[in-house]
């Protein structure tokens, strides 16, 4: 293995930090404690884990978390109605519906009823067109997420070729926008794309989010390229064993081939361990920034886009 590894984890601690030292600013010289609401609607286990480490982390970094699990069966109205009185609640900075919904539940219109300065998840469709015209936005925590660990490891990232695998609006498109801001020269592809081991094989920088395991190959990236895998795909693991209930135990893999692509990259993200923790240490960075800007305050640096 040549590549060098891009610790997320611990990367995702030293955002943690910075996001603490701002709030203790913000509570100490302006009186004002940023606040992070999350909505759950169900009893989905994964999501489950992720509400509940977002709420420990929010408080570990000294903001207030308000956490608000709702049956599955809840009716649109019923969430609208929350959502309405999280716009309108002055201690709430940053509102997050957590993904996936149940599919009862119309994602684009709940994410779209939340008030646009306090979608810390960048969903939002105004936060969607301002991030894709250059105007101020919040954006999406995971993308963001990735932006701070190419700047990190590679300083400006001006003039590079990136490639996107990957065209969702919650990582592929607002990936590709960051990428283009900060003045790469961007592709995104896709499932359809055509060659595509030639189309990565170009780029100086590959960030993957298909959402398949380990799609993604040695034989796909440039040597010295810098990988970025956004996948996190269960997958059985037999040479583990079994689970005392007879099933196959599991193990997580990325959307590339962690050992065929370490060999070619320069730098790599590992899966786990990558790009997972700083989502949700950008989501605390975008609330305590959704909190200055609601406040005439000067934004944290180094936690925005
Ligand atoms: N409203 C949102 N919903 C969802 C988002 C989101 O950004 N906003 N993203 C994902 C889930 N997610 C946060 O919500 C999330 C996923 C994964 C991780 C993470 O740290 N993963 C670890 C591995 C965890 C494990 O062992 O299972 C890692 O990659 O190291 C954090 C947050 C969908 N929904």
């Amino acid at each position: 293995m040549g590549a060098q590894i891009i610790d997320g984890k611990a990367f995702a601690a030293q955002v943690r930090e910075k996001v603490a030292g701002h709030v203790a600013h913000l509570r100490q010289a302006h009186g004002v404690t940023p606040g992070l609401a999350v909505v759950l609607v169900g009893e989905d286990p994964a999501s489950q884990v992720y509400v509940r480490s977002k709420g420990k982390q929010t408080v570990e970094t000294g903001m207030n978390s308000y956490e608000h699990r709702l049956d599955a069966s809840t009716g649109e109205a019923e969430l609208l109605a929350l959502i309405e009185q999280l716009n309108s609640d002055r201690d709430v900075h940053g509102i997050l519906v957590q993904l996936p919904l149940p599919a009862h539940l119309n994602e684009d219109l709940v994410i779209n009823a939340i008030a646009p300065e306090k979608d810390v998840d960048g969903f939002h469709i105004s936060n969607v067109g301002r991030l894709a015209t250059g105007q101020k936005a919040m954006v999406p925590c995971t993308p963001l997420g990735c932006l701070m660990m190419l700047r990190e490891h590679h300083g400006s990232l001006s003039g590079m070729n990136a490639v996107v695998v990957g065209r969702s609006n919650i990582v592929g498109k607002p990936m590709a926008q960051l990428l283009l801001r900060d003045s790469c020269t961007v592709t995104i592809a896709h499932s359809r794309t055509k060659e595509i081991e030639e189309v990565t094989r170009r780029a100086d920088i590959v960030v993957a989010a298909v959402g398949r395991p380990e799609m993604v190959t040695g034989d796909w990236i440039r040597p010295g390229a810098t990988v970025i895998d956004v996948g996190i795909n269960r997958v059985d693991a037999p040479e583990k064993g079994t689970n005392e209930d007879g099933s196959v135990k599991t193990r997580l893999v990325g959307d590339c081939h962690f050992e065929s692509c370490a060999e070619v990259a320069g730098a790599i993200t590992p899966v786990p361990g990558g790009v997972g923790p700083m989502t949700i240490a950008c989501l605390l960075a975008n609330t305590v920034t959704a909190c200055c800007r609601m406040h005439g305050l000067a934004e944290p640096e180094g936690l925005t886009a």
